[in-house]
């Protein structure tokens, strides 16, 4: 029996990334691995995960004050995943166990206040002698109800801190933390007759008559065929307190009973059997076997828009529920995916759990409670989904897997695809990653047998992929058009609204402030050694690459084709609503964006309406091309396909292809088919001669031959550093003390130091940041090496590994 445990203890601080050790007491004995537990730390009371158990008795060591888990939170699968998380990403192990609690604390703690040990009652009555009578109120009230907290001495008087300042001076009280269990499973009590009908029945009659409520309680409990529950009671007018009249009277029995939160209570949909595609077909011909080993495999389905993912996925899941293991899937934005989810829900009930932002830590607690239980096999969700306590996990999807809401932008910054592949590594689990347009990374890994590669290359039913027309628009420039609606999209809308059907139209506006294009010849400036678009700053009105720091000044005429139309910014949503609106006047528009967007929910509200035929046209940014199958849609319209492109991004093409193949794939998922028009100034370029034939190959091809020339990823590991701080001198003086150390450091010999360069959004509230970017073939020892610099735990400094956003 081991009488020590290690503990990391829940808190951030990158300074206390070590375990501690703290002693066992009897009546806790059986405390397990995995278990959260309360142990004091310093003054005060913190939240610890046991991570081992220590055959040795150690002496002096403070004792664990409390269990908070009966069943180990974390298993070894997740305890493992955490460590792996830390070692990969270089953050604390604390920073890692956190993603696996929801609220990332399974505690509350408030300060409040109380009596000391001892109290110098004389001593006492000298200092508050000269003070208001206020003051003896309070103190009075502490000493009979403490601990209390600021807020419940809020309730007596206006200002209780000065007091309790006043107080805490003079020891008169001391403060104590109240530490509260957080997400408390809810329960509901149960009430039953404790005695026979008869018996009860007697009694209802000989009770006076003041006792009315006693009455009512056995009235309805005589009345009901069973029990009932407190909330029955409620509307009866019955109080706790009649209730436990009885109870103590031995008449009836009261219970308690976990209820588990379920928030989502989403319409079901009928899903009327259907016979899988051949290429389905072929699909879960390698999935299913894969998940019935029971050995880790991961699959890439590299499936057209419309081939029929989801019933893949769903077939996939329903199988590892037949062998008792349990579903992560995970969707790029819950708001934006609520048609899967319903598919998934009208496939498997109340064995799925949707996990969204709008769920209360209490309903996180429920739902992930669900799952550890086995009460539910399914949990679906955005990335933070791949920490749910799935103990029996048997296979992880990740629905459009190139998506880059998987990246989490703050510490611990993970990509969850790497972190589903490691978690599912080490529980013997089957992932299977689907997209259209997978990530270059992801595909690369898949030819290098990495992933086993399934291709889908037919829509369901055969139906033809849309037909793409791309316009130039400076040619429309040339014939005098300057509308932002080529004369090809407003043709093909006129068509479509006049046959009743609808159109999605994609503005991609992002990135548009950061480059400088020229409207007549379609130039954009670059740097002549990175191949990367300049950004512009307009704070200096300069140019400069964030690869490699050279600097231009904007050019006034274009230096193709001297022009003066050049440092065109392009148009806003709003510009391109009013010229629909000007164009068809008849036409019920709905503009989707984060403007018109408060409220998470409200996406899936402009989508639903949207697919109800509420609205002829849904125009709007990125996330109106994703993941909708509306048969109705006919039209798209992209009204500028290549703003990605200019971003100074090494992913500027891919994300230009992915968003507009996703964006053609929303037309003619129907009976009917779909047309595309898609606006550029840069027809030639491969990201977009490739999107309009839906050719993945292709672009793949030239991508692949760009990534090695410039050893970008896959060829290569990035890591970004970030420096800031609030005074900007400072700053820049660390970083390029930094990026001398590291071109320096012996570990770093085969790495390329690049930077220090400012962020592109080089101020944001006040803090200034300046990056260094390292490009490495050896990630596990760069790692190493500044882990050993001390890197991860100064908090001047973020490290990004494999950054999604390099700016
Ligand atoms: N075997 C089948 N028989 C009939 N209809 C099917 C079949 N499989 C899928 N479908 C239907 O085809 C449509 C497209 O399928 P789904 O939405 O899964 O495509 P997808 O591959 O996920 O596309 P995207 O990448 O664009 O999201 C859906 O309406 C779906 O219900
Ligand atoms: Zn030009
Ligand atoms: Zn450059």
């Amino acid at each position: 029996m081991s009488n020590t445990v290690q503990v990391i203890v829940n808190i951030p601080a990158r300074s206390l990334d070590k375990p501690f050790s703290y002693t066992i007491p009897a009546h806790l004995a059986n405390v397990q691995v995995g278990c959260r537990v309360l142990v004091p730390f310093g003054n005060r009371k913190v939240e610890g995960f046991i991570i081992s158990l220590e055959p040795e008795k150690t002496e002096g060591l403070k004792s664990i004050l409390e269990i908070l888990d009966h069943v180990p939170w974390f298993d070894s699968n997740m305890l493992n995943t955490a460590r792996w998380l830390s070692d990969y990403y270089l953050c604390s192990l604390s920073e890692a166990m956190r993603l696996f609690i929801p609220g990332q604390s399974g505690i509350k703690t408030q300060k409040a206040y109380q009596a000391p040990a001892s109290v110098d009652f004389e001593q006492a009555a000298v200092l508050l002698s000269k003070k208001p009578a206020e003051f003896r109120t309070l103190l009075t009230y502490i000493y009979e109800h403490g601990p209390v907290t600021l807020t419940d001495l809020a309730k007596l008087t206006s200002d209780p801190a000065a007091m309790i300042k006043f107080f805490l001076q003079h020891k008169l009280i001391i403060s104590a933390d109240i530490v509260s269990k957080r997400g408390k499973a809810s329960v509901t009590t149960i009430i039953d007759l404790a005695v026979s009908r008869e018996t009860a029945a007697q009694i209802e009659q000989t009770l006076p008559k003041n006792k009315a409520a006693q009455r009512r309680l056995l009235n309805a409990l005589l009345a009901a065929p069973g029990n009932l529950t407190t909330a029955q009671l409620r509307s009866l007018s019955i109080t706790q307190d009649t209730v436990k009249k009885l109870a103590e009277q031995g008449l009836i029995t009261t219970r308690q009973l976990p209820l588990f939160r379920n928030s989502y209570a989403g319409g079901c949909l009928q899903t009327p059997a259907v016979n899988l595609t051949p290429e389905q077909a072929y699909a879960l011909g390698l999935i299913i076997p894969a998940i019935n080993t029971g050995l880790h495999t991961s699959f890439l389905v590299h499936g057209v828009t419309g081939s029929g993912k989801t019933l893949v996925y769903i077939r996939a899941v329903a199988e590892a529920r037949r062998l008792n293991r349990q579903a992560i899937v995970l969707v790029p934005e819950i708001a934006l995916t609520s048609q899967i989810v319903a598919r998934f829900k009208a496939a498997f009930g109340e064995d799925v759990v949707v996990m969204h932002s709008k769920l209360s830590v209490g309903e996180r607690h429920d739902a992930w409670r669900r799952l550890q239980a086995g009460q539910a096999g399914i949990v679906i969700g955005a990335r933070s989904a791949l920490f749910a306590p799935a103990g029996q996990l048997g296979l992880i999807i990740i629905d459009e897997e190139h998506e880059f809401t998987y990246k989490q932008e703050e510490t611990p910054r993970y990509h969850a695809r790497e972190v589903a592949l490691a978690r599912a590594r080490l529980a013997g689990a089957v992932v299977v990653l689907g997209s259209a347009t997978p990530a270059v990374e992801t595909y690369y890994k898949a030819r290098q047998g990495d992933h086993v590669f399934i291709p889908m290359n037919q829509r369901v039913d055969n139906t033809p992929m849309p037909e793409v027309t791309v316009v130039d628009m400076r040619q429309e420039l040339a014939q005098g058009r300057r509308s932002v609606i080529s004369q090809a999209l407003k043709d093909m809308l006129t068509e479509i609204l006049a046959r009743q059907e609808q159109a999605v139209i994609l503005l991609n506006r992002r990135g548009y402030s950061t480059f400088v294009l020229c409207r007549e010849c379609g130039h954009v400036l670059k740097c002549p050694h990175c191949d990367i678009a300049l950004v512009y700053h307009a704070s200096a009105t300069v140019l400069r690459c964030h690869y490699c720091r050279e600097r231009h000044t904007v050019p006034d005429i274009c230096p193709v084709c001297s022009s003066r139309y050049i440092r065109y910014f392009g148009a806003g949503t709003q510009k391109v609503e009013e010229a629909l609106a000007a164009a068809f006047p008849a036409a019920r528009i709905i503009r989707m964006d984060q403007d018109t967007t408060g409220g998470k929910m409200a996406h899936d509200k402009i989508l639903s309406a949207f697919a109800a035929g509420t609205y002829d046209i849904l125009l709007g940014t990125q996330m109106v091309a994703k993941g909708h199958d509306i048969p109705n849609v006919t039209a798209v319209g992209i009204i500028s396909a290549d703003t990605a492109l200019n971003l100074p991004d090494f992913r500027a093409a891919e994300k230009t292809f992915a968003l507009l193949t996703q964006a053609a794939g929303r037309a003619g998922r129907g009976k009917k088919s779909g047309r595309v028009v898609m606006q550029t100034y840069n027809p030639e370029h491969y990201a977009i001669i490739a999107g309009a034939g839906h050719n993945y190959q292709a672009f793949y091809q030239h991508e692949i031959t760009f990534r090695r020339q410039l050893h970008y990823p896959p060829y290569a590991n990035l890591v970004k550093i970030t420096v800031h701080g609030a005074d900007e001198i400072t700053v820049h003086r660390n970083a390029n003390q930094l990026a001398a150390d590291l071109t320096q450091a012996p570990g770093l010999a085969d790495a390329a130091v690049i930077g220090p360069f400012p962020a592109s959004v080089n101020k944001i509230k006040d803090i200034f940041r300046v990056n260094i970017l390292i490009k490495t073939q050896e990630l596990p020892t760069v790692a190493k090496q500044l882990a050993g610099l001390g890197l991860a735990s100064r908090r001047d400094i973020i490290v990004d590994i494999d950054p999604i956003n390099v700016l």
